[in-house]
């Protein structure tokens, strides 16, 4: 990968690019090859734009697309952020090149003339609004070394400058040529189709979790942006600046260090980075084995890795399914998902288990296109295998019809399974609902019964309240009698005072007083005050008991 370059994540063909698409100036000079192009936005199927159309007007601004816009972050410069939200899949941006080197040019070797030489006249060659986008774009203080001003400067001496314009030329060419080294982007496999510079992508930033693909679309000639997560409005825009994001934490931050600044997304720093380097460590060691089992290199850690291979079919799609759901896990659901998914289809199928396989090849081919679109085809694409699946499908191959009748079979199983654990739970609702009934009539029958107790208790309270209440009676009506009694017998034996002959309560006095005491009150009371109403009154009572 060369120095100082995006990676382009995805290995494209480079037979395809489509020359039409491109608004192309070459020219040959010193046996360099320079393209330069004007920066629009294209068109891939999913895109809003249509690049059909080239136009000559100078399309320098950011972006025309609606989906993002610049905006200043607070730690990382300036980045591209959501002005909606936006689905998975969405094709954010798919942008032609400002201009570009051709792959012979190794922008990676800061000693290089003849690169610093191509550059400064693809510089040159820009206009002013142009430049003015370019210059604005960032670049990194350690791009702005000796090597690379000594290849300026020479490639400028052959040009008609004085001792001190040399210099100034120098200096302005130098910051120029340290944007292109830190924003370009490499196009093509292994940088076929050179590298080149991309104004929408140059703003986005790094995220070891990224929630964009980037690809260089080599039908379209356009850097594009693919979502492959949704993404909410106002949430920033992020690819991935390095291949290997499952490597360990000082390891990723050591890969980005040529960009100068320390990731501190979710994965590196904050309370979810553990379990994601963790998770990222298992990956990496799934990775390995499928490189190993796929015999193709792996750009290698620093710390070796020592991995256990699988010993058996099923072991290596046991693997492959774990490195799916791990990725899923960890959010790394762009083409290293494709390619897990790709493998557990692959050792699936070996393992005899053809209908997961095409299941894993639809996905695979799935999370593909999310990540480029549909218009280009990868050169490795899991299409083709997609396709070989679904023609064994079709073609009732051996395999697919022993894994269908299991499958059935599994089903059937399933289904009786099912009905007896249906036909079980609706027993034992019966049964919960029957005791539930049998508690409720329980509980009203004992709360009737406490309902009766209360009663019953309240009667029996009402009854000693009535009962004591008439022997108090009783007893009050006991002692008048007595005090009746007490006073009629002093009357008659001592003769009282009116006023306490009037007091005395002839019937009480009747009811306690035989004949012979009430005839001797009535005489001493006749004598005592006359025929009074106290004596009219005694004297009918006697009449009426005929005394
Ligand atoms: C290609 S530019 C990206 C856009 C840039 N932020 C700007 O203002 O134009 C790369 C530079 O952005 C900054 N950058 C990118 N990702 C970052 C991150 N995750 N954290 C901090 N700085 C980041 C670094 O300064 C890096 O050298």
């Amino acid at each position: 990968m060369p120095e100082f370059t995006f990676r382009s994540a995805q290995q494209f063909s480079a037979t395809t690019m489509d020359h039409r698409k491109m608004k192309r100036l070459s020219m040959d000079m010193d046996g360099i090859r320079i393209d330069s192009v004007h920066s629009s936005e294209a068109s891939d199927t999913t895109s809003d734009h249509d690049n059909d159309n080239d136009n000559d007007n100078d399309n320098d601004s950011l972006s025309t697309s609606n989906l993002f816009e610049l905006r200043l972050t607070s730690t990382k410069g300036f980045g591209l952020v959501a002005t909606k939200d936006i689905p998975r899949g969405t094709c954010v941006t798919s942008e032609l090149p400002l201009f570009t080197l051709p792959p012979t040019l190794l922008t990676w070797d800061e000693a290089c003339p003849q690169t610093r030489k191509a550059e400064v006249i693809a510089l040159q060659r820009l206009t002013a609004s142009q430049l003015d986008a370019y210059t604005a774009l960032h670049y990194n203080a350690r791009s702005v070394n000796l090597p690379m001003r000594e290849a300026i400067r020479t490639h400028l001496l052959s040009k008609q400058y004085t001792e001190s314009t040399l210099e100034t030329a120098v200096k302005d060419n130098i910051i120029k040529v340290a944007i292109f080294n830190t924003n370009c982007v490499s196009m093509g496999e292994n940088s076929s189709l050179g590298s080149g510079i991309f104004l929408n992508f140059s703003r986005a930033n790094h995220s070891c979790t990224p929630n964009v693909e980037n690809c260089f679309n080599t039908v379209t000639g356009c850097e594009t942006l693919y979502a492959i997560r949704e993404i909410e409005e106002n949430a920033e825009i992020t690819v991935s600046y390095i291949d290997q994001l499952y490597l360990p934490i000082e390891e990723r931050q050591h890969a980005l260090r040529r960009w100068e600044f320390k990731c501190d997304c979710a994965a590196c720093e904050g309370s979810e980075a553990e379990e994601s380097a963790h998770r990222r460590r298992k990956i990496e060691g799934l990775t390995e084995v499928f490189a190993r089992l796929e015999k193709k290199s792996r750009p290698a850690s620093s710390s070796p890795l020592r991995v256990r291979m699988p010993k058996s079919v099923g072991e290596k799609s046991e693997f492959a399914e774990d490195l799916v759901t791990l990725l899923k896990e960890e959010g790394l659901v762009g083409m290293p998902l494709a390619y897990a998914l790709r493998w557990a289809s692959k050792y699936g199928l070996e393992a005899g288990k053809c209908l997961a396989a095409l299941e894993f090849a639809r996905q695979a081919v799935e999370v593909e296109q999310t990540c480029v679109g549909n218009v280009m085809k990868l050169p490795d694409s899991a299409e083709a295998w997609l396709n070989k699946l679904e023609s064994m499908a079709a073609s009732d191959d051996k395999r697919f019809k022993a894994e269908r009748e299991r499958a059935r079979k599994e089903q059937e199983k399933e289904r009786i399974k099912n009905e007896k654990e249906e036909a079980k739970r609706e027993k034992d609702e019966a049964k919960r609902l029957e005791k539930e009934a049998w508690q409720k009539k329980k509980a009203e029958e004992v709360s009737q019964m406490a309902l009766w107790v209360a009663e019953a208790a309240r009667l029996k309270r009402e009854r000693e309240i009535s009962e004591s209440e008439a022997k108090v009676d009783a007893k009050k009506k006991k002692e008048a009698a007595k005090t009746a009694l007490k006073k009629a017998r002093r009357v008659v034996r001592t003769g009282a005072e009116k006023t306490e002959i009037a007091d005395l309560d002839i019937e009480r006095l009747l009811a306690a007083l035989g004949a012979e005491e009430t005839v001797a009150l009535a005489e001493k009371l006749s004598e005592l005050q006359g025929e009074s109403e106290v004596w009219k009154m005694l004297h009918e009572e006697m009449e009426k008991k005929r005394y």
